[in-house]
């Protein structure tokens, strides 16, 4: 135990992380951290959900902070622990697995709740929120069996969440409960320009609608509106707004009005307690975006850190929505009131509509739609009140074109004006990394500081700062895309120097090549270890504090805290005594759920860590790699031992091959396919690798993907003999091993390379030769991480917490 002050931290999101984030930076020694989040995951950039629902982020892309980094900061983090009581006498926080922490101060940093409107049928399968990874997880994979969602609420959130389901392939219609949508952000100009837009993309909105009912039995199939009409729903989604998340708060005695009531230094009713984010109430307001909450947690972060600072007194906010397609801003007060004037551009040629509203010579609000450019300038005019009066009106409202590469509207911005309000990054940062860094590209400045990674309205005035910071030598070309914002090097780069250089281990490779960043980072990280071991295959000793957690423990880490445990079982193909096995281990540990899984194996589900090693023990059977960025399945269909279309042995195929190449890293997860003709009955046509049976041979299949987004594999060769399945796909799979960027799938790869390339590659004699050649050396050192963990004291104890009985 140190004496340092105990500082707890209730709820793992944006604004309260934020805040710890700044006060590491400002006492990174005054406190004992212990952080608990009910949720999970690490702390996650919650904006960008969007984008993972809409198929242009994965999930591991969102984590703004991995699990190494609350170690390295040591900060105790109790993921998947919600709260459940404060005694404020006894200084105390428990949660609901039991983990009682003494704290000296304590923050709250809970969030807000959806609202979810009280309709009859509510309860009823199919009826969600969306706010949360898990959420968006459901929508997903709802999109995969059901064909139409409705989104309760036209605002930011439901239009996000209607774009993300029609590019999952869904119908959508936006029930809205005025006539015009995003109302709390648009004049009556803009939305309708905006509705026109999103119709134009495919949605559909149903307006002045009140919702009265929920239909269905078990799973909604509908939705009935108060006028008696009615709209088919396999899925509803309600984003009508949120509510502060008080409810710890209450149970503690803290004043609540609906929000945490905290002072201009974030401080509740009692001493020692803070709130901060959308739980807490500013004078009068509840923010519900997240500039606001990191401007709070840096006032927060001071206070604790015994910094003087001037107080919080409130954020002028604006919004961007995220969808592609559609520019739209809007920030401050912008609706025409008294005392107000407003200038106005309304081009419908280009469908270009701009109202700046002015009053007492201030600019206090604007809605910008079809060029956002101006956005972030205005939005510091508005802050700073800046006097208009003796302006142009043109001045006011640039021509944003005009301006690129002039340095725009960044030259009257101060230093510690803040750019990027989502991650709270300023002008002067900016400008900083630009210098220093040597940076010359928005990619990289994001890369660098984070700024315009998130809703990515700041970009334009990023770039203004880079034309201004560089001068001349701002092209505005884009830069080649980089591993991480560790490192100015591609994948490429990366692994041509470790090759040329003859690099052995990961900190080598940061040494030589001028990391900028002492750890690296969960990206470069994660990728070095790949690259290393793929060039080394005999040499590299595997740098486990480099993999992702699930990696590092060969299972699945679920969102309770427990694991799954998936057995290989070749080509789908088991055994009575294989099933009784698994059966006697899933009650030997009380496994609480046991699942099919898609790639025809079974899940055990709800794992403890401690059991982990000895149910391997007990099952005897290899690892699936469920978890890794590995070969995982090989589907078949049964085939021509009994089906009578079968004209081959696509069980026989499928073992063979995931016999030959199990354990086997890649770049990203491979599925493949056997099917013993082409009704494709295992569906090799959406597989990393599909083998398809035809009259004569075998067809090859390339790059398919069944995921967010399906890509048909590309035919990449046919072939006579079942030998000549496993010759191609060694050759291909070290192709992709080679050249394939770490975390690339197939699909993208040969997107990328292109399968003519491809197949030239790989139906050349010579070069597939090779290509076997090295495959062999990599598969002939593999090991089964199950076995290595049981057969190791160490390991079970450092990795599983099992406890050696004497
Ligand atoms: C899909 C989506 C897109 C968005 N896009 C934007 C955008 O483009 N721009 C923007 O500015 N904002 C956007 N927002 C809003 C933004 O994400 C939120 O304002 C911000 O995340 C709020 O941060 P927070 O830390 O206050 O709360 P939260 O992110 O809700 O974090 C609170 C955390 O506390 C946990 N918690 C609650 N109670 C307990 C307890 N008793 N014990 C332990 N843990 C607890 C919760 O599980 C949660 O993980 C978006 C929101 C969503 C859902
Ligand atoms: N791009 C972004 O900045 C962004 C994106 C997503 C979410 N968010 C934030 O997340 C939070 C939640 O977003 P939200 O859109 O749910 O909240 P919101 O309060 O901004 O919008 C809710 C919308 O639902 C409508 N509505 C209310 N009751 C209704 C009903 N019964 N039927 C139909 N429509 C109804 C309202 O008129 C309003 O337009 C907000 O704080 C928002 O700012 C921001
Ligand atoms: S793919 Fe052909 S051989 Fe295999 S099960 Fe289907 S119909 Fe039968
Ligand atoms: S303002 Fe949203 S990413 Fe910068």
């Amino acid at each position: 135990m140190t004496n340092k002050e105990k500082l707890v931290l209730i709820g793992n999101g944006m604004a309260g992380v934020g805040t710890i984030e700044h006060l590491l930076k400002l006492a990174p020694n005054k406190y004992d951290i212990t952080i608990f989040g009910a949720e999970p995951y690490p702390n996650y950039n919650r904006i960008l959900l969007s984008y993972v629902l809409a198929g242009d982020s994965q999930v591991e892309d969102i984590f703004l902070n991995t699990y190494e980094w609350y170690e390295q900061n040591h900060i105790t983090l109790h993921a998947g622990h919600k709260v459940t009581a404060v005694d404020t006498a006894a200084k105390t926080v428990t949660s609901d697995k039991g983990v009682t922490v003494p704290y000296d101060k304590l923050i709250l940093a809970t969030g807000s709740n959806p609202f979810m409107i009280p309709l009859s049928g509510a309860d009823k399968d199919g009826v969600m929120a969306y706010r949360t990874i898990a959420d968006c997880e459901r929508m997903i994979e709802a999109s995969k069996r059901y064909k139409k969602a409705v989104v309760i609420g036209g605002g930011l959130l439901g239009l996000e969440a209607a774009r993300g389901f029609l590019n999952l392939g869904m119908k959508v219609d936006v029930v809205h409960i005025v006539d015009t949508i995003m109302e709390r952000q648009l004049d009556r100009t803009a939305s309708k320009m905006l509705q026109e837009a999103l119709e134009a993309q495919g949605m559909n909105f149903l307006l002045e609608k009140q919702s009265a009912e929920i239909l269905g039995d078990k799973r909604v199939t509908g939705l009935k509106f108060k006028d008696g009409t009615k709209t088919d729903a396999d899925l509803i989604v309600m984003a009508v707004g949120i509510r502060p998340n008080v409810a710890l708060a209450q149970q503690i005695g803290l004043e609540t009005n609906p929000g945490i009531v905290v002072n201009d230094y974030l401080e509740t009713s009692i001493p020692g307690i803070y709130a901060v984010g959308e739980c807490a109430m500013h004078r009068g307001v509840a923010y519900g975006l997240v500039a606001p909450l990191y401007e709070q947690g840096a006032v927060l972060a001071k206070k604790l850190a015994g910094v003087e600072s001037a107080p919080y007194e409130g954020s002028v906010v604006y919004t961007k929505l995220k969808v592609s397609g559609v520019d739209v801003f809007s920030g401050g007060q912008f609706q025409d009131q008294e005392g107000t004037k407003a200038i106005r551009v309304h081009d419908e040629f280009s469908g270009i509509y701009k109202k700046v509203v002015i009053k007492d010579n201030k600019i206090i609000g604007a809605v910008l739609f079809g060029d956002t450019a101006d956005g972030t300038r205005l939005m510091q005019m508005i802050r700073s009140g800046t006097d208009v009066s003796g302006m142009e009106k043109t001045a006011i409202l640039r021509d944003s074109a005009a301006e690129a590469g002039a340095g725009g509207g960044a030259t009257d911005m101060s230093d510690d004006a803040i750019v990027c309000g989502c991650n709270g990054v300023s002008k002067g940062a900016i400008c900083s990394a630009i210098k220093e860094q040597g940076l010359t590209s928005a990619e990289e400045v994001k890369n660098c500081t984070g700024a315009s990674r998130s809703c990515g309205g700041c970009k334009p005035l990023v770039k203004d700062l880079l034309a201004l910071t560089l001068g001349d030598a701002f092209t505005g070309a884009p830069a080649k895309e980089t591993i991480c914002g560790c490192i100015d090097l591609s994948h490429g780069d990366v692994v041509a120097a470790i090759r040329e250089q003859g690099l052995t281990h990961v900190r080598e490779v940061m040494n030589v090549l001028g990391w900028k960043t002492d750890e690296g980072c969960s990206k470069c990280r994660p990728a070095l270890n790949y690259y290393l071991g793929m060039i080394n295959p005999i040499s590299y000793r595997d740098d486990r504090t480099s993999r992702f957690v699930n990696e590092r423990m060969h299972a699945n880490i679920q969102k309770d805290g427990t694991y799954s445990v998936v057995p290989r079982m070749y080509g789908g193909v088991t055994t009575p005594s294989e099933l009784k096995k698994i059966a006697e281990v899933a009650e030997k540990y009380q496994v609480p759920t046991v699942k099919l899984t898609g790639g025809q194996r079974i899940d055990l589900l709800g794992v403890k860590k401690e059991d982990l090693t000895a149910m391997w023990a007990d099952l005897d059977m290899p690892s699936g790699y469920a978890y890794g960025k590995a070969i995982r399945t090989v589907k078949t269909c049964v085939g021509e031992d009994y089906c009578r279309f079968g004209t081959g042995d696509s069980m026989g195929m499928g073992i063979a091959l995931e016999k030959r190449f199990e354990r086997l890293n890649t770049p990203a997860k491979v599925k493949m396919a056997v099917s013993g003709c082409p009704r494709n009955c295992a569906e090799s046509g959406i597989k990393d690798l599909g083998v398809v049976s035809v009259d004569g041979g075998w067809e090859l299949y390339a790059g398919g993907n069944g995921g967010v987004k399906v890509r048909a594999g590309d035919l990449l060769a046919t072939v006579k003999t079942e030998a000549e399945v496993i010759e191609y796909t060694e050759a291909y799979l070290q192709y992709y091993r080679e050249t394939g960027n770490y975390g690339e799938r197939t699909s993208e790869w040969v997107s990328r390379l292109g399968i003519e390339h491809i197949r030239e590659v790989v139906q050349d004699e010579a070069r597939r030769k090779e290509l076997r050649e090295r495959i062999d050396v990599a598969l002939s050192v593999t090991k089964d991480p199950w076995k290595e963990a049981i057969a190791s004291d160490a390991i079970k104890r450092d990795l599983y917490d099992v406890v050696e009985a004497n």
